[in-house]
C-alpha cells in the first residue's frame, strides 16, 4: 500500500486541523468585541476620506492583537470595496521585514509596484512609495492604513526612520502592534510628536475566556465527542497561568489531539494535555538552545554548572567559569552582559539587582528560569 494512502486512511480525532493553525483567522473573536470596536472607531474615518489617527496596540503575546487587526482589515477592505472608496489596508510583520528599506519595498510590492529588496537607495524606494499616491496610480485621495506588527523588533533593529518617513507621508495612518508597553523608548521625540496615536490595550485572557475561544475552535477542528470533558478547561487553565496566551492554549489543544492520533486512541484525554505541555516546553527550550551561537551556549553551560553547585550567580563569577570553560577562546566581560540580556529576553534566565550594603555597591544576581533537566537535555542531547 502507498504510504500516503495508508497515513491518509488512518483514523484521526481531527476533522480539519487547519482551524487550529495560528494563521487561521476565525470569523468570530470572542472577548475581543471591545478592541475590534476601538480600532474600527478610528479607521471608520477613512470611509469619509479622512486619514484616521495612528493607532498603537499593546498586549502580551497571544492576546489576539494580530487577529483583531486582521479582522478589522478584512471588514474595512470589504466595505470600502462595496462603497467604492479609495482605502487600502496593508499588513506587514516586522519580524519578516526588519528595516525601513525592506518595509517600504514590501509595501510597494504589495501595492503592485515592482521595487527590489536591495540595490536601490533608500530615497529611491521612498520616492516609489510616495508616487503611489499620485493621480495616475492609486490617486491622491488614496488613504493607506499600514499595520506594523511586532514593530518593537524593527525599532530595535533599525531605529525610528520608518516611522519618521511614514508620519511624513500624507494620507498614511499607522497601526503599530507591540508586545512591550515601553517600546516608545525607541522612538525619538521628533518622531513621537508627529505620531499622534491612540492607544488600545489588550488584557490577557482569563481561563473562562480561553474556554470560550477553544470551544469555538474545537467545533471546527475536532470530530464530535472526541474531547474528554476536562480537556478544554485544562488547556485553558494552563494557558491562563502562562499570561492568558491564546496561542499557547491552541497549541496545547492541537498537540493533545496529535498525541491521541499517535497513540491511535479515538478520544483525547486529560493526561494528553499534560503530556502536550511537556512536549511543547521541551521543543521550545530545544529550539532556543540549538539556535544559540556557540559563545552563548558556553555562557549557558557556565550557568548550569554554577546552578548545579548551588552557587550564587553574579556576573563576575559567571565570567570566571565561562573563561575556564572556553579555555581562552572567550569574549569580553562587556559582551557577557549582552548575552545575559539576550538570555533573559528569551526567558531562559532572570536577573535581579541587589544592594550589597553601604559602600559595597550593587550586583546582579542571575537565576535559571527553566527546568534544569529539560535544559541539560537540550544542551547535550539536542
Ligand atoms: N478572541 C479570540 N478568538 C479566537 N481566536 C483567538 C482569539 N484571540 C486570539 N486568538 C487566536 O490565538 C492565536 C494568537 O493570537 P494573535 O496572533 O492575534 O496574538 P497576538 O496578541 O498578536 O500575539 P503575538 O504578540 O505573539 O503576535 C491566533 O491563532 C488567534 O487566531
Amino acid at each position: 500500500m502507498n504510504i500516503f494512502e495508508e497515513l491518509g486512511d488512518k483514523n484521526s480525532v481531527f476533522k480539519c486541523k487547519k482551524f487550529l493553525d495560528h494563521r487561521f483567522l476565525p470569523d468570530n473573536l470572542p472577548h475581543r468585541e471591545d478592541q475590534i470596536k476601538s480600532v474600527a472607531k478610528y479607521w471608520v474615518e477613512a470611509l469619509k476620506n479622512v486619514t484616521p489617527p495612528d493607532v498603537t496596540v499593546y498586549g502580551k503575546t497571544g492576546t489576539g492583537k494580530t487577529a483583531v487587526a486582521k479582522f478589522a482589515k478584512k471588514q474595512l477592505d470589504q466595505i470600502s470595496k462595496e462603497k467604492n472608496v479609495n482605502v487600502r489596508v496593508e499588513y506587514i510583520r516586522c519580524t519578516d521585514f526588519t528595516t525601513e528599506y525592506q518595509v517600504i519595498a514590501r509595501l510597494c510590492q504589495q501595492m503592485g509596484q515592482d521595487v527590489p529588496y536591495r540595490g536601490w537607495t533608500k530615497a529611491e524606494v521612498i520616492n516609489a512609495f510616495r508616487n503611489l499616491f499620485k493621480k495616475n496610480v492609486f490617486g491622491n485621495d488614496l488613504i493607506l492604513i499600514i499595520i506594523l506588527d511586532e514593530i518593537d523588533i524593527l525599532l530595535k533593529n533599525d531605529g525610528d526612520g520608518l516611522l519618521y518617513t511614514l508620519t511624513r507621508t500624507d494620507n498614511v495612518s499607522i497601526a503599530s502592534i507591540s508586545n512591550f508597553v515601553d517600546f516608545k523608548q525607541f522612538i525619538k521625540p521628533r518622531v513621537r510628536s508627529s505620531l499622534r496615536d491612540r492607544e488600545i490595550v489588550f488584557p490577557p485572557y482569563n481561563a473562562q475566556q480561553l474556554v470560550d475561544i477553544l470551544q469555538e475552535r474545537s467545533k471546527l477542528s475536532f470530530n464530535d465527542g472526541v474531547l474528554h470533558d476536562e480537556v478544554i478547561p485544562l488547556c485553558a487553565a494552563l494557558a491562563a497561568k502562562e499570561e492568558g496566551d491564546a496561542r499557547y492554549a491552541l497549541d496545547l489543544l492541537r498537540t493533545s489531539g496529535e498525541l491521541a492520533d499517535e497513540k491511535s486512541t479515538d478520544m483525547v484525554y486529560e493526561e494528553y494535555v499534560r503530556e502536550a505541555k511537556d512536549q511543547i516546553e521541551h521543543n521550545k527550550v530545544t529550539d532556543i538552545v540549538m539556535t544559540l551561537p556557540s559563545q552563548q551556549q558556553k555562557v549557558l553551560e557556565s550557568l548550569i554548572y554554577l546552578t548545579n553547585r548551588k552557587e550564587e550567580i553574579t556576573s563576575g563569577r559567571l565570567y570566571d567559569v565561562y573563561k575556564d570553560i572556553t579555555k581562552g577562546d572567550s569574549v569580553s566581560y562587556r559582551r557577557i552582559f549582552d548575552f545575559i540580556n539576550e538570555l533573559e529576553m528569551l526567558g531562559l534566565i532572570s536577573t535581579k539587582t541587589v544592594s550589597r550594603g553601604r559602600g559595597k555597591g550593587r550586583t546582579n544576581l542571575i537565576t535559571l528560569q527553566c527546568d534544569m533537566e529539560l535544559l541539560e537535555d537540550a544542551m547535550w542531547t539536542g
